[in-house]
């Protein structure tokens, strides 16, 4: 087999800053999954052709013909055997257009036609946690929890067309656009897997820049953009880019190429999106649920931003209040990771402690020493802050008449925060009834954990529909190279 090329992105999670993080005003508090979309590219054997494949779905190969004309670069989809018509995969072949087009114009005529010499076949794959697994484990006879969706093999098919899976909102086009512009920028030796150790680095600016831009015309409009600084960047706090930077480029036919090279490469015109690290704190862990009532995530953005349109100054003073809660929360988590470092023994001992309290206990409980009592302090006071978090959440839902954090999720958050050792959590991204996300310690001593208690509350809702994805936070930064023999299941499945 010839030498594969694999690239993985993580999925996202936006604890804090939905709405708030399309205006460059405000930021976004990011945490990227360990959920990852990976792309594999290997010879093809036939010259100038590149297949795609996602082998989770049903009638999901796509065919093109990479055509060059000495000045630019065209990628036709290749219609079947027998004259059977290409299926369409707007988000794939502009991906391919737009970054041989950029890699033709960085390499030269020569080494980009010697890349293509053997042609392209590039697969496709998500993680299990992008999609439902409600029906698998049904099927297996296994209970709604974290330790069952373990034994759901790898890349598992999902037995439908992509266009009729159910998704869990990780943010899968973001993920795969980026592995998919990473894996061809490393075929074609624009950049070197050595670029990518860094986070940041000017390869990973390449990316993002290209990634986003791509994304953004595949979906026809420029959005916040943070799904896609994930996927490259991994967990961060993200302002995002001024959108007029990148309209230019978006001005002419989606299917056309233009020159690139000048507006990534320069510092100048490039696109200015901020990204500070973040982390969450050690000893604890994202839980993540997928509630089965689903939200059209357009119509309720659609919707937040007339009202915030016609009732400025109502809508600015709330917007100001929550980015400031937004920050403080980010700073809270930050700040853990500090007293972590300093005082290793201090914070283990207290969350060890913690893990087995509700919130409204910690503080008058943490024995020990004055830097445990910081730790136990902060913890709460970051409870303190995301439930501030959820109620102007549900404040900006009221006034705008949007279902952000509907009284269905707010009983289901208030019975997983009032249970021991859960730090606080929330409706992600746009909120609606699609999905939550909980903080919860993760102690190392024996005994019911915080996780334990909190799948017990999923298992046993009965007025909502939930269950678990497995998600954690990913701890890599961003977009990895990754050896195929490593990802269990990867081989097998290519
Ligand atoms: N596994 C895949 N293989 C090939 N193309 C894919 C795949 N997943 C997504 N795409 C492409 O991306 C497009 C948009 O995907 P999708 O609607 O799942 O993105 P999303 O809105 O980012 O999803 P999410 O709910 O995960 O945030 C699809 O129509 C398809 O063109
Ligand atoms: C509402 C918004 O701020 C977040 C949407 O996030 P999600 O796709 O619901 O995770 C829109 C955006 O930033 O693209």
């Amino acid at each position: 087999m010839s030498h594969a090329t694999v690239v993985s992105s993580p999925g996202k999670v936006l604890a804090a800053g939905g709405y708030l993080v399309l205006d460059p005003a405000y930021s976004g508090v990011v945490i990227s999954t360990s959920s990852r979309f990976y792309a594999v590219v290997q010879d093809l054997r036939r010259v100038d052709e590149i297949q795609v494949r996602s082998p989770q779905f049903t009638d999901a190969v796509w065919n093109y013909q990479v055509l060059l004309n000495g000045v630019n670069v065209r990628v036709e989809p290749k219609n079947g055997k027998n004259g059977a018509i290409a299926p369409k995969n707007k988000f794939v072949q502009l991906a391919l257009l737009h970054t041989l087009s950029y890699c033709f114009e960085v390499k030269g005529l020569v080494p980009f036609v010697d890349s293509l010499a053997e042609g392209l076949d590039v697969v496709i794959a998500g993680d299990n946690d992008f999609y439902s697994q409600r029906a698998k484990l049904a099927s297996m006879n296994l209970p709604r929890t974290i330790s069952s969706l373990s034994k759901i093999p790898p890349f598992g098919s999902q037995g439908v067309a992509l266009s009729d899976v159910h998704k869990t909102g990780l943010g899968s086009s973001a993920a795969l656009i980026t592995s998919l512009v990473t894996s061809l920028l490393l075929h074609f030796s624009v950049i070197s897997p050595a670029d990518l150790t860094d986070t940041p680095s000017d390869a990973r600016t390449l990316v993002h820049n290209l990634a986003q831009f791509v994304h953004c015309l595949a979906q026809g409009k420029v959005g916040s953009g943070f799904d896609v600084s994930a996927a490259v960047f991994g967990s961060q706090i993200y302002t995002r880019f001024d959108p007029a930077r990148l309209q230019p480029l978006m001005e002419r036919d989606a299917f056309s190429t233009r020159p690139l090279k000048a507006f990534l490469s320069s510092a100048d015109q490039a696109l200015d999106h901020r990204v500070e690290p973040f982390k969450l704190p050690p000893l604890t862990r994202m839980m993540l649920a997928d509630v089965d009532a689903g939200s059209d995530t357009p119509s309720l953005v659609g919707k937040v931003l007339k009202w915030r349109k016609a009732q400025s100054a109502q809508a600015d003073a709330l917007w100001t209040a929550l980015n400031q809660s937004n920050q403080a929360l980010a700073k809270a988590l930050l700040n853990l990771s500090d007293l972590y470092a300093g005082h290793q023994t201090a914070y283990e001992d207290v969350v060890n402690q913690l893990a087995s309290l509700a919130h409204d206990q910690w503080v008058a409980s943490a024995q020990g020493s004055t830097e445990g009592r910081q730790v136990a302090q902060k913890f709460f006071e970051a409870h303190q802050i995301s439930e501030d978090i959820r109620a102007k959440m549900r404040e900006m839902g009221d006034l705008s008449e949007v279902p952000i954090e509907p009284s269905e999720q707010t009983a289901l958050l208030d019975a997983c925060v009032s249970q021991p050792g859960v730090i606080g959590g929330g409706v992600p991204g746009a909120g609606g009834y699609d999905a939550i996300w909980l903080l919860v310690f993760e102690p190392g001593v024996e005994g019911t954990s915080p996780l334990q208690r909190v799948e017990k509350v999923w298992s046993t809702y009965t007025a909502l529909d939930v269950s678990p994805l497995s998600s954690e936070e990913s701890v890599a930064k961003g977009a990895r190279v990754e050896r195929l023999e490593e990802i269990p299941g990867l081989r097998d499945f290519i």
